[in-house]
């Protein structure tokens, strides 16, 4: 059963609460400091005080993959508000090449998040990183397969090119690494780590089935050091709408490329995302806190990406149809 009522800019559907058991409101009036991603295995963060679960939002790109649970973290003067989608879907229904990505980065930007972590479950493309171990990637090499709709400004009558260069937020990832001790692994000796280093690259495969032996050596090759199905276009989208990006990569196997080892299966994934869920947890928690004490200079300040996207714009605005307008105006209500 689905209700639509006419929200801000006409977008908006509100939908029973036989989705979400909650009891919580269906709505949040205020603005949203920080916009997390779960991926496999995050379906929610449990560190989290939820004060709200929105529906699915219904973006002009489509309904958001879960529905947005709003938390609130009290720090000394303010409060940090934090909107979660879960990536997959809360039953985990959308596989890498279905995921609403550009739904979701929409509704994350509408709600007027300064930055966006997202967590993925990623393969280890080098010895030196083990299962359990965590990645701050600062790079990626674009394997997909040209079937996932990345971008919003890639229609007729709109035409806009942002930088890419660097695709994460460096200011983010380092933010990020003061955390590095709360990454526990209490089944090894060895201390879990957060790699944290400006080459470190990501492959993003279109997948559903794991790379091949050779696949995965060409991997290494290129340069990579983990691999996922999931970095993109979730990256790129993110940069469209100005947000600072970072991911968090949890590494939970050695993918294909070990000569005398059994190649990746889902059961030696699933072995790793207990682990992986609670150390993503501890940190989440420690960000939130710290933030809801300050904010950082990169949410205040926009990460030098405020206005990236007004200016990557070609396309005058007078030569824009009411339609692209009224699209463009769901994320960047002040630009035109
Ligand atoms: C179940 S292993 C493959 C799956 O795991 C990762 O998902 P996510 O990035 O959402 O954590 C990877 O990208 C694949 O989608
Ligand atoms: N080996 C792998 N390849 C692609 N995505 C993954 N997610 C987790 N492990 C992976």
């Amino acid at each position: 059963m689905v209700r639509i009522s006419l929200f801000k800019h006409g977008w908006k559907i509100l939908r029973t609460r036989a989705m979400t058991n909650s009891n919580l409101p269906n709505h949040f009036d205020g603005d949203v400091d920080l916009g997390i991603i779960g991926g496999t295995g995050l379906y929610k963060l449990d560190c989290l005080e939820e004060i709200a679960v929105l529906p699915e939002m219904v973006t002009p790109w489509g309904i958001t993959s879960s529905p947005i649970t709003i938390s609130r973290v009290t720090g000394d003067r303010n409060h940090l508000h934090v909107a979660f989608i879960a990536r997959h879907g809360l039953h985990h229904e959308f596989p890498p090449s279905k995921v609403p990505f550009r739904a979701n980065i929409a509704a994350l930007k509408h709600l007027h998040c300064k930055a966006v972590l997202s967590f993925s479950a990623v393969g280890s493309l080098q010895s030196y990183i083990k299962p359990r171990d965590f990645i701050l990637p600062q790079q990626i090499i674009d394997r997909t397969k040209g079937i996932r709709d990345h971008s919003y400004f890639n229609d007729e009558g709109l035409v806009g090119h942002v930088m890419f260069g660097d695709p994460f937020s460096r200011s983010f990832a380092d933010y990020i690494s003061q955390f590095h001790d709360v990454l526990q692994n209490p089944d090894s000796p060895l201390p879990c780590l957060l790699h944290h280093d400006r080459e470190l690259t990501v492959v993003c495969m279109e997948g559903p089935q794991f790379s091949t032996r050779a696949e995965s050596r060409m991997y290494k090759l290129l340069g990579g050091h983990v691999i996922n199905m999931s970095v993109l276009p979730e990256a790129k989208l993110a940069r469209e709408c100005e947000m600072p990006y970072q991911m968090v990569c949890m590494s939970t196997d050695y993918d294909a490329w070990m000569e005398h080892e059994e190649p990746v299966t889902v059961e030696s994934v699933l072995g790793h995302l207990g682990n992986n869920s609670r150390n993503a947890n501890a940190l989440a928690s420690k960000i939130v806190q710290d933030m809801a004490k300050q904010l950082p200079e990169f949410m205040k300040t926009g990460d030098g990406l405020r206005n990236s996207a007004k200016f990557s714009i070609s396309t005058r605005p007078e030569a824009m149809s009411k339609e692209t307008l009224q699209k463009l105006r769901f994320l960047f209500p002040d630009y035109w």
